[in-house]
């Protein structure tokens, strides 16, 4: 289920393309829609020169018969929701490390409404609405009403309390955010104190609370409290709650509410209006609290229903979902900076005073590179198919079979926490890759990390997720004598007893080229980390005391199964038919990369639990490292395959032609420093400080 479903149903009669309105110059040759991304495969090396697309003969078109039919196919709404969004002045963002937090913020607002007044003209379809928010490229309250306030809704909202909502929050005429994090409780939901009363005399609840939420905009919030009703409590559940008046933008009586503050880095996530808020004895109808997974009668009497009460915690299950793919698009969007810099970049060279090295040709910085590009196609692929799990948990949640769920749970939660760290990790990486210049805003890195960084902290930290990963599990290698048999993503546990036997085949490096190979020397790895961390869990009387005791141990183990399931992920991607001369091979080296790359990083929990031998590491590496120089002609038609337009990619030192230097130097024209010759601050402090100088040198 997507975040804006049925909104068009509800507001926009038809659904109308935007047709001629945005133009696709590119020019046309061979190339390879993969997934949505076009892999133009090189034949001058990967070494295009630095003009401009057009002198290039550029490689990327469009050819119907080379589009694959995985889901979603949306190159060509991508493509002209780019187009669209990077030729609209109001959609500008290279001034935003320039801009005061009130400017920016103001900025942020006035983008949200003019994207909306867009929505509404063209006609746009949701999945056209959503690429057009990817392309802004600007955290905003619309994220959090959409991807949050709305899912929350229709998730644990009765079908009654849809149809009163979600029409409003559909046509914007309510704005909505999603406040659950206190001052004092973020990850531990359970622990939160704002309470939620039930009064059945004036048939109303109370509140006090706290929220981390949307602090300027938001009209409405669904705040998670616990409820507290004849003098009993009942968990935590959402509630929706009318904070500003429709009128004025006023608080209503009993609520203080504004902004936390500036948060890390300039620009980047400033945009939005993260918030406090206050009640003081709020009251809203009994009505306004979600009840599909439990109801409060008149007199106040809770009624279960029989959905589990973890459908709570759904907006999240949903949001992390859509975490990954993003990863992806954050990581894509580095290492196409990063590569073709790489490309233009060059130190050192040949003894005979010949022209410098690219490098990209370094082996250091290939195996720095390569390994974050193969990752952005894994997050990719992965990131497709969690879409696909979480439409089936959905499905299923939908015909009340509720079997699914905590696979689901541990798959977003897992996901979630291993790509954004790898994302967050990868963009420095990146910014480290293009040496000094790699620091200036106008690379686009510094925004971009500080933007994506906390990413690793909401949706729930990353640690605590792993912990829950870890969780599940246990409670599976537990169950594996007991006759159930583990499916899905841990259907690999059912081998548990011949995988913690398995010595791994390989014998010469190309050994190394055997899928089933990779895959199993990982789902030994997995299984023998997770039996180990059960087995000293057995030895604890107390389980739960084990667990905290444990819980490196187990983050460990949690991350060795979710590599897996990338891994296996992008192997199974690669049994589909893939069109297009050369793709499905490169696609191949980059799958391996991204494997063998992992198992180099990790080596010792390989060699540890005995999966594989020292002399097999060091064939895997001898490997991945020609593998590097497999990838290296094609590389940058790997990032181009993006498709991301300079004004999303946002950084001088990504420009499609290359033109990297002359464009650095107007760049640097165009600080406010330089907007004078002699600074403003001169005649008060310089001065004064060189004529001191002066004197005491004539002294
Ligand atoms: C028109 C224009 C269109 C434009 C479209 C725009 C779309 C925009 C899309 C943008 C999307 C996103 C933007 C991102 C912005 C992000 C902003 C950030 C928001 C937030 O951060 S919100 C707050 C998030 N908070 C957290 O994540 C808190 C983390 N903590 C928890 O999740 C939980 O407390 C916990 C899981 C850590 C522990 O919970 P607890 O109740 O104590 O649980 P346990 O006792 O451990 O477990 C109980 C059992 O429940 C199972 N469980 C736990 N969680 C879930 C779950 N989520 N689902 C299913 N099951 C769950 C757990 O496994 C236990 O099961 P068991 O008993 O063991 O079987
Ligand atoms: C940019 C941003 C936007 C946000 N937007 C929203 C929003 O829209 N709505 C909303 O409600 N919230 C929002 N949040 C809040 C966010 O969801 C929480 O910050 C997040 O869930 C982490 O919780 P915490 O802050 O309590 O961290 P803590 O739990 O206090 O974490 C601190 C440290 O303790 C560790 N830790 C905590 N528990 C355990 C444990 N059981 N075992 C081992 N280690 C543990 C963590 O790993 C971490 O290292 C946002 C946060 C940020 C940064």
């Amino acid at each position: 289920m997507s975040s804006a479903q049925g909104f068009l149903n509800d507001w926009v009669e038809s659904r109308v393309g935007l047709g001629s309105n945005i133009s696709n110059s590119r020019n046309t040759s061979v190339s390879y829609n993969i997934k949505g991304c076009w892999i133009p495969l090189t034949d001058n090396g990967g070494r295009r020169s630095l003009g401009s697309r057009e002198e290039q003969g550029s490689v990327r078109c469009r050819r119907d018969e080379d589009r694959l039919g995985w889901f979603p196919p949306h190159f060509d709404v991508s493509d002209r929701m780019a187009r669209l969004v990077a030729s609209d002045p109001v959609f500008r963002k290279d001034n935003r490390a320039m801009l005061s937090r009130k400017e920016l913020f103001k900025n942020t607002l006035r983008k949200a409404a003019h994207a909306w007044k867009r929505i509404i003209e063209l006609r746009l379809s949701e999945e056209e609405a959503s690429e057009m928010r990817f392309y802004v490229d600007e955290p905003a309250f619309t994220d959090l009403h959409w991807g949050m306030f709305v899912p929350a809704i229709k998730g644990q909202g009765t079908e009654e309390q849809q149809q009163k909502w979600l029409p409003l929050a559909y046509k914007m005429q309510i704005i909505g955010c999603y406040a659950q994090t206190e001052l004092g409780h973020g990850s531990n939901v359970q622990g939160l104190e704002t309470t939620a009363t039930f009064d059945p005399e004036s048939d109303e609840f109370s509140f006090i609370w706290w929220p981390g939420g949307l602090g300027k905009v938001s009209t409405h919030a669904v705040v998670y409290a616990r409820l507290i009703t004849e003098g009993q409590e009942h968990g935590v559940h959402g509630f929706i709650v009318q904070l500003r008046s429709l009128d004025d933008h006023m608080p209503l009586p009993g609520i203080t509410v504004g902004d936390i503050g500036m948060k890390f880095g300039t620009g980047a996530y400033n945009t939005m209006d993260n918030g406090v808020l206050r009640f003081d004895n709020v009251r809203i109808p009994r009505n306004q609290m979600l009840m599909r997974v439990m109801r409060v009668t008149r007199e106040g009497k809770c009624v279960q229903s029989n959905v589990p009460r973890q459908l709570i915690y759904g907006t999240m299950v949903y949001v992390r979902q859509t975490i990954v793919s993003d990863a992806s698009s954050a990581l894509s969007r580095a290492v196409c900076i990063a590569t073709r810099y790489s490309a233009v970049r060059r130190q050192f060279g040949p003894q005979d005073g010949g022209v410098e090295t690219q490098v990209i040709d370094y082996k250091t910085q290939q195996s720095r590179l390569f390994p974050l590009l193969a990752s952005a196609y894994a997050f990719r692929f992965v990131g497709e198919w969690l879409k696909w799990l979480y439409l089936d948990v959905t499905q299923r949640l939908q015909a009340n079979d509720f079997s699914t769920l905590p696979e689901a749970h541990a798959c977003t939660a897992g996901l979630k926490s291993l790509t954004t760290s790898a994302t967050a990790d990868a963009i420095e990486e990146c910014r480290k890759l293009c040496g000094g210049h790699g620091y200036l805003s106008s690379s686009g890195l510094p925004e971009l990390f500080a933007v994506y960084v906390p990413a690793c902290t909401y949706e729930g930290d990353n640690v605590v997720l792993l912990l829950q990963v870890a969780r599940f599990l246990m409670k599976t290698v537990s169950q594996l004598g007991s006759g159930k048999k583990p499916v899905g993503t841990t259907a690999y546990m059912a081998r548990a007893e011949d995988l913690l036997q398995s010595r791994c085949s390989v014998q010469k490096a190309e050994d190394w080229l055997k899928p089933s190979v990779i895959l199993e020397a990982f789902e030994a790895r997995a299984v023998r980390m997770c039996v180990a961390c059960a087995q000293s869990l057995s030895k604890f009387q107390n389980p739960e005391e084990g667990f905290l005791e444990l819980s490196a141990d187990l983050v460990e183990a949690a991350i060795a199964h979710c590599q897996l399931i990338v891994v296996s992920k992008f192997i199974e991607k690669l049994q589909q038919d893939i069109p297009g001369k050369g793709v499905k091979q490169q696609l191949q080296i980059l799958c391996y990369i991204y494997a063998l790359n992992l198992l180099h990083k990790h080596l010792g929990d390989f060699l540890s639990t005995g999966c594989i031998t020292p002399k097999q590491a060091s064939l895997a590496n001898d490997h991945l490292r020609s593998l590097y120089s497999k990838v290296r002609p094609n590389a940058i038609a790997l990032v181009d395959a993006f498709n991301y337009t300079d004004h999303f990619l946002g950084s001088v030192l990504g420009r499609y032609d290359g033109n990297v230097y002359p464009k650095l130097y107007e760049e640097a024209w165009k600080d406010p420093l330089n907007d004078s010759v002699v600074p403003d601050g001169y005649q008060e402090y310089i001065r004064p400080m060189l004529k001191q100088q002066l004197r005491n040198a004539r002294l």
